[in-house]
């Protein structure tokens, strides 16, 4: 890259084919006293008017070297002052002095070097400030100055009160290369978007293609400039007509504005293996903890500090990229050795990392996710109590990361589930959903850090002080306007990232301003191929040691039969009260109960009984008769289990509480399993306890499981006025439906047209102006549910 030299800086100045003719030098001059009063230099005074007459010879024969110096400095002077008024002459017309006068030029330090030398300092008095008008006066005035010889000037000094402009010599102005095409093509379009008055004052070319790369502007669009959608519409004419994708960075309160090329994002980008301390001090680290997951548009990357910003708030429709980011999170955490908890609120998700050092438990079932929100409380309980009664302080806690993923699915999940474990006179509803708040506002202290995953913004996550304890977000995927206002505070923001790109996303920067990112991607060890890239990926992430146990949750025990007198007689059922007293055990003390080896002793080989989808309506004889177990669904636990711990089968337990339940294969069942994946009622009135009564609640369990897979509604064909930021719309050239990313407005060019810009799934950019009643195919975003 090269930089071309502005055109014109603030105080040089540069030829100019605008200066006028010079009047001959038959003029008639006009003695000015005030030249001699003015200057104390006086050059000018002892000149005479026209032309000059020879030195005097002397007429004594005794010619003496004093009389010879007087000679020559009577003849220096005397060309000196022929050239003053050469200059004057051609200056006093720029200057706005109808007639010659030595009174507009000063000369000061003269150079002695050459014959008869040349001033080093002018000033010069302007007559008329109409001059200062024209933008080519100064130039025009140095320019006299340097044909006359007298070398380069720049301005000095400007003094509009005694009006008068100093001059002092300067070095030769760089000489400027006439702009090549594309320079010349680039300049035109700035003009067009951004008015006749824009200036260029650097501009980058790349050297081998001489295309531009990047344009420093001033200009004077000042309020118009105010409307996002109009500077989005520059940076599209830009993109539109000169090579490549362009962005700008504007500078409001200048008037300032750089464009510059965009870089692409890449596809994907593995989290780096840097180097770690593995035995790193857990609580002398802590305050300096950053966690890289993906870089911006620039490359820089971007951390989370948890001693800054406690908690973590990750939201991504299905395929966005969540799972992945929250993968990178949980291994970046483990290389630096904190301890890890994850409920799983989706059951598959977290399973490769079951055994990853310093994860120490994986809640893979409703009881166990229960038991773990409980216990992540009590934590932070014992440690405040802790503080309160003098026993220990803030920095004596190791910090604990606890993942709390598809809080929405959870949610709904145990609001079933609790109907029944719910005890005669407890709670509405089930105490843990209930703890989010309260566990993000203790986060800071106690150190138990929350990464709070869920599909859809939500009115309850962002209200009072959730969106202080949630400062640090990511939005993977596209959101919706409603949803981009809930997270970002703007219907914009992070309603064009590209459904394409997977990985993609937006956070907030250091001083918490949105900004788009790609996020780092980490294998799942449970999709790993062994001998793969992505194996050789893990084998470098894994933590060499692992500083924290893996646990269980022991399921507990029936409960005695007290009354039992006769055959029938049913043990108490287990309550909400006896699942969240779980017994959390070492892992190495209960084989029997660990999911590791179980799966460690599974066969890998493909069991035909279950592998077609006819499995489950027993309809392939031979063996593949489908268990009661298996017509229920994994997460229907809308009858609390009455799991038996028996010893003799070690791993009934959990088997229980990843599939089957106990009972009848009806159609009552398969009717259940139905139910369950359609909407999940918000419990009445926890929907106002929460959110304050705000209507902007985006159920974002009602929409997960809507047809509309794409979160957009049917097709409309509206005038084009009628479209809106966060539209679909299609662009009929491209076949290719788009998002349109701003607010639609009067085209800058040809204000007869209605521009829409927008930005394509596979993250192209675009603009399109027509008459605001053409017609357009579009499809709204789904206005979620209220
Ligand atoms: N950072 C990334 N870079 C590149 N590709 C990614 C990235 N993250 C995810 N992907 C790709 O997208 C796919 C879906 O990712 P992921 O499972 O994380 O989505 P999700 O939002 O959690 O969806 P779901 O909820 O359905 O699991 C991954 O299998 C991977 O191929």
């Amino acid at each position: 890259m090269t930089k071309t030299p502005p055109q014109q800086s603030a105080t040089r100045f540069t030829r100019s084919s605008r200066i006028p003719s010079l009047p001959p030098r038959s003029r008639t001059w006009i003695r000015d006293s005030f030249c001699l009063a003015t200057t104390g230099v006086g050059i000018c005074a002892a000149a005479p008017l026209f032309g000059y007459s020879d030195l005097p010879m002397p007429a004594s024969a005794g010619f003496s070297i004093a009389a010879a110096y007087t000679a020559v400095t009577g003849k220096r002077r005397q060309l000196r002052d022929a050239d003053v008024d050469e200059v004057v002459e051609k200056l006093c017309p720029i200057v706005g002095l109808p007639e010659a006068t030595r009174a507009v030029l000063s000369t000061a330090r003269w150079s002695r070097r050459e014959w008869p030398g040349h001033p080093r300092k002018l000033t010069v008095h302007y007559d008329s400030t109409q001059a200062l008008n024209d933008e080519t006066w100064l130039a025009d005035i140095c320019e006299i100055f340097e044909h006359q010889g007298w070398g380069f000037f720049e301005l000095d000094k400007h003094d509009p009160a005694r009006r008068r402009l100093i001059f002092t010599s300067a070095a030769e102005p760089n000489q400027e290369t006439p702009d090549s095409d594309q320079v010349t093509r680039a300049k035109r379009i700035v003009t067009q978007l951004l008015g006749p008055t824009a200036a260029a004052t650097a501009i980058e070319v790349d050297v081998e293609t001489g295309d531009v790369t990047s344009m420093e502007v001033r200009h004077e669009l000042g309020p118009k400039l105010a409307s996002e959608g109009y500077r989005t519409r520059v940076e599209r004419g830009m993109s539109a007509t000169l090579p490549g994708r362009w962005r700008a960075k504007w500078n409001l309160e200048t008037d300032w504005v750089r464009f510059e090329l965009r870089t692409a994002f890449p596809d994907s980008i593995w989290l780096p293996k840097t180097d770690l301390d593995p035995d790193a001090d857990l609580l002398a680290s802590y305050d300096s903890v950053e966690i890289p997951y993906g870089i911006d548009e620039d490359g820089n990357e971007v951390v989370w500090r948890p001693a800054i910003d406690p908690n973590m708030m990750l939201i991504g429709p299905p395929g966005s990229g969540k799972t992945v980011t929250a993968h990178n999170l949980l291994v970046n955490f483990s290389r630096r050795g904190w301890p890890i908890w994850v409920l799983d609120g989706k059951y598959v998700e977290f399973l490769g990392f079951q055994d990853w050092p310093n994860v120490q438990v994986v809640a893979t079932t409703i009881e166990q996710q229960v038991a773990l929100v409980h216990r992540a409380r009590d934590l932070m309980e014992f440690r405040y109590q802790k503080i309160v009664t003098g026993e220990a302080t803030e920095t004596d806690f190791e910090p604990v990361l606890v993942f709390l993923d598809e809080w929405a699915e959870f949610r709904g999940n145990v609001e079933d589930w609790y109907l029944g474990v719910k005890s005669k006179g407890g709670p509405r509803l089930p105490p843990v959903i209930t703890m989010l708040a309260s566990m993000a506002r203790k986060a800071r202290t106690a150190r138990v850090h929350l990464v709070f995953g869920t599909q859809r913004p939500d009115a309850q996550y962002f209200f009072g002080d959730m969106r202080d304890n949630f400062a640090m977000r990511i939005s993977m995927g596209r959101l919706s306007p409603q949803g981009a206002l809930m997270m970002w505070q703007s219907p914009t923001i992070g309603t064009s990232v590209p459904r394409k790109c997977r990985g993609r996303g937006t956070t907030v920067t250091d001083n918490y301003q949105p900004i788009e990112i790609q996020c780092y991607r980490v294998p799942d060890p449970r999709k790993t191929r062994p001998d793969s890239f992505e194996a050789d990926l893990l084998d470098a992430l894994r933590p060499p040691v692992t500083r924290h146990p893996r646990l269980l949750i022991v399921p507990p025990d029936e409960l005695p039969d007290l009354d039992a007198t006769d055959d029938t007689s049913e043990p108490a059922p287990l309550t909400y009260f006896d699942y969240i007293d779980a017994e959390w055990v070492l892992a190495s003390d209960r084989p029997d109960l660990d999911p590791i080896l179980r799966r460690a002793n599974m066969t890998h080989e493909v069991d035909h009984g279950i592998a077609s989808p006819t499995a489950l309506l027993g309809l392939l004889g031979g063996g593949a008769e489908p268990t009661v177990e298996a017509t229920r669904a994994p997460n229907d636990h809308s009858q609390p289990l009455t799991a038996s711990n028996d010893a003799s089968d070690p791993a009934s337990f959990l088997d229980q509480l990843s599939a089957p339940h106990p009972g009848e294969s009806s159609s009552e069942d398969l009717e259940s399993f139905r139910t369950r994946l359609a909407l999940v009622k918000e419990p009445v009135g926890m929907e106002r306890e929460m959110s304050g009564g705000e209507s902007d609640f985006v159920d974002d369990r009602s929409v997960s499981h809507r047809t509309d897979e794409d979160q957009y509604g049917p097709v409309h064909d509206v005038r084009a006025a009628d479209v809106a930021l966060g539209d679909l719309l299609l662009i009929d050239d491209l076949d290719e439906w788009v998002v349109v990313d701003t607010d639609p407005e009067l085209d800058i060019i040809d204000d007869s047209l209605l521009s829409l810009t927008w930005r394509s799934d596979s993250d192209e950019y675009g603009e399109l102006a027509l008459p605001d009643s053409s017609y357009v195919s579009i499809r709204k975003p789904l206005q979620v549910s209220v």
